[in-house]
């Protein structure tokens, strides 16, 4: 499993709304973290690499089990998860090899299961976000290379790219990605992780 995490400093800043410059990078740790330990808990994950420049997210992230990738060749979100995939493919000769965005905070890891089961069907399969645009997860198996298009608008692009789109019901927590105030709000109604919800209280950020 490879996720790809920017700055934290730079991370999350459609969320102005709602948390200031001062609580973004923790907020975006915390999802990180939430994410992360959920994937890591999920007996159909073998390991998870997360790909990131931030020293902080690194230390943090290492600590819960993860390994980490450097942002190479910098050259965006797509080129760091193709890189990524190639060295958590490399490592281990994966059968599957997925990325999944590091901003599921309220992630729970019997619906990735639930997920990475169904992709594993197809020799590439995508979920898309809560908000029908995007995407949270793309899979690759059969040691088939990923091929990321991950970004604004990556649901078209990852259907235009021949991937196939998993039509499951009741994964909720792996399809509500948190870019705004309000998918912030909706992840807090579903149930997120410890970190997040920890983060949260002490802002004073809930659910209404
Ligand atoms: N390693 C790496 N991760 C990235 C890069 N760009 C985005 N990401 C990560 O990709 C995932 C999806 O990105 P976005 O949802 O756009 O997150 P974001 O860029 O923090 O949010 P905004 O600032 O609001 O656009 C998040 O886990 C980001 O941290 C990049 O250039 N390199
Ligand atoms: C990177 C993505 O997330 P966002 O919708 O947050 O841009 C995506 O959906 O491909």
């Amino acid at each position: 499993m490879v996720v790809p995490l920017k700055p934290l400093d730079r991370a999350k800043s459609r969320l102005s709304d709602t948390a200031d410059d001062g609580l973004r990078p923790g907020l975006a740790l915390a999802f990180a973290q939430d994410t992360v330990a959920a994937a890591l808990t999920c007996p159909a994950v073998r390991d998870v690499v997360v790909v990131t420049d931030d020293a902080l997210a690194s230390r943090e992230l290492t600590a819960l089990g993860a390994g980490i990738v450097p942002d190479e060749p910098r050259g965006g979100l797509n080129a760091a998860l193709a890189h990524g995939a190639t060295v958590a493919g490399a490592a281990r000769r994966a059968a599957c090899v997925a990325a999944l965005n590091a901003d599921l905070p309220a992630l729970r890891p019997p619906e990735l299961a639930r997920v990475l089961d169904a992709a594993a069907a197809f020799p590439r399969a995508f979920l898309a976000d809560a908000a029908g645009l995007g995407t949270t997860l793309l899979a690759a198996s059969g040691g088939r290379e990923l091929r990321p298009f991950f970004g604004p608008g990556s649901r078209a692009r990852h259907r235009e790219s021949g991937a196939v789109e998993l039509g499951l019901d009741g994964v909720d927590s792996v399809r509500q990605d948190v870019d705004t105030g309000d998918d912030l709000r909706a992840a807090l109604a579903l149930g997120v992780g410890p970190h997040t919800a920890a983060v949260a209280a002490r802002s004073l950020i809930t659910e209404q």
